[in-house]
């Protein structure tokens, strides 16, 4: 493979790996870190990486040798961010696969995010188990509870020293990576032996490096229901129409693969494509011809479309973590459509659904859940072995090592091919 020069992303190591594995080697099959997953899928894709490509990526899996011996070693679990199905899957299965795999003696569950590894947070920190942790993937969130807002990193550092935390596993989205990144530097800084192995979440499906994050399929199943709900109203209606909002706050991939996987959907709104509201071409014109011919129409949007429209420019109103607050496309779409249909004398029925919460916090659904557990059984392996300032990601079918600097900053948007599917049908 050498001669084909792959270019290796290379992945931060502790130090040398020098304690054999007690995973069973019957059971487990080891990977090297020479094994590598491409990151180009296509032709065209690998064209592309031309100016000194192609490039690969670390394969995941346990490694035959460690960089931690297991029986020393305290590790620390914290979840950040909104909830997403499938956190204490995630949660349970890091606890299972350290215990019962690597024999790991303790593990501390750091309360509500990073405030959890602050100097206030760490007295509500609790023990994780196998018995503690059973149950949990049962249920929706996560058993450690989740926060926004920023801590204070040398702080958070000094809780890993003080509580002798090895290897830290963070569950996180975009921002979490951030934080995630800064502790690390912290811990360069600093010359500590610690790990940082980040596992991806986002119900947005916006993280770079992940195929498809863990929750996202659970939650385009919880808006099909509402999908279809807005479709029933709608046609009970003479001119009825279904409006629904999804979470999307940058990408629309709940709202497009809502759209693709109901099929009832005839107006997809998502952040990644402007659309207009007046006009002949615009929303409410193609929002009434449809009315005229059908006599009913559902609308999906996803929370951050069209805020071109709402917005005033007014980038203060944020969120604890520096997110903008999104304006209510969904209501706002809510008041156009009726007094356009007004003006026009058209006499309609308008159902509004925001089941947003609702998907958020649910279980995860199967396959989400199997996900998850590969995703914790990975983090694990990568852990123990030393590996830190990464993320465990998922791509070209198998799960790899993504150092962090590879997806701060950056934001996965709704491919073109998926795009199209969406117009083809919706129509
Ligand atoms: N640059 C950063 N340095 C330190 N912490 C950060 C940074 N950016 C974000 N965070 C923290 O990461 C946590 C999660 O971020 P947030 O944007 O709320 O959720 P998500 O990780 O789901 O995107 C928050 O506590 C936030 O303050
Ligand atoms: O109301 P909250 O909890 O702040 O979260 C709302 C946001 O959280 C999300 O569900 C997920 O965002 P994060 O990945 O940043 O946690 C977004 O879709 C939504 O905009
Ligand atoms: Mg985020």
């Amino acid at each position: 493979m050498d001669s084909y020069q792959i270019n290796k992303i290379q992945i931060r190591q502790l130090g040398p790996a020098q304690t054999p594995s007690p995973l069973e080697v019957k059971k487990y099959y080891f990977v090297d870190d020479g094994e590598q997953v491409l990151m180009a899928s296509t032709v065209r894709e690998l064209k592309k990486q031309n100016d000194g490509g192609p490039f690969s990526f670390e394969m995941a899996g346990p490694r035959r040798n460690l960089y931690f011996q297991p029986a020393a070693t305290v590790c620390g679990i914290v979840s950040c961010g909104g909830l997403c199905p499938g956190m204490n899957d995630v949660i349970r299965s890091l606890v299972m696969t350290l215990c019962h795999g690597y024999g790991v003696p303790r593990i501390i569950g750091f309360r509500y995010g990073f405030w959890g590894l602050s100097a206030e947070g760490t007295a509500s920190s609790i023990a994780l188990s196998p018995e503690t942790v059973k149950h949990i993937h049962e249920d929706g969130g996560t058993c450690l509870g989740s926060s926004r807002g920023p801590q204070d990193v040398s702080e958070m550092v000094r809780t890993l020293e003080k509580s002798e935390v090895k290897i830290l596993f963070v569950i996180g989205g975009d921002g979490t990576m951030k934080g995630a990144a800064a502790i690390k530097q912290e811990i360069e800084r600093r010359q500590l032996n610690i790990g940082i192995v980040c596992i991806p979440k986002t119900i947005d499906n916006d993280l770079e490096y992940v195929t498809r994050s863990f929750g996202f399929t659970t939650a385009v199943e919880e808006a099909r229901k509402a999908i279809a709900a807005a479709h029933v109203e709608a046609r009970g209606a003479m001119n009825g129409i279904g409006l629904v909002k999804l979470m999307g706050r940058h990408s629309g991939f709940i709202a497009a693969h809502a759209a693709l996987s109901s099929g009832d959907v005839n107006f997809c709104l998502v952040p990644e494509k402007q659309f207009i509201l007046e006009g002949e071409d615009g929303l409410l014109r193609k929002l009434e011809l449809r009315l005229l011919k059908k006599h009913h129409a559902v609308i999906v949007v996803a929370e951050g479309a069209g805020q071109d429209l709402l917005f005033d420019g007014d980038e203060s109103d944020k969120d604890r973590s520096g997110n903008v607050r999104l304006r209510d496309i969904g209501s706002f779409l809510q008041e156009k459509i009726l007094s356009s249909c007004a003006e026009k004398k058209l006499d309609v029925t308008l159902k509004y659904i925001d089941p947003s919460y609702i998907i958020r916090s649910l279980p995860a659904n199967a396959l989400d859940s199997a996900f998850c557990m590969v995703l914790g059984q990975h983090a694990s392996h990568a852990g123990m072995a030393g590996k830190t300032g990464m993320m465990v990601g998922h791509w070209n079918g198998h799960f790899t090592h993504v150092p962090l600097e590879m997806v701060v900053g950056r934001r996965r948007l709704l491919d073109d091919e998926t795009w199209q599917r969406v117009l083809e049908v919706t129509g």
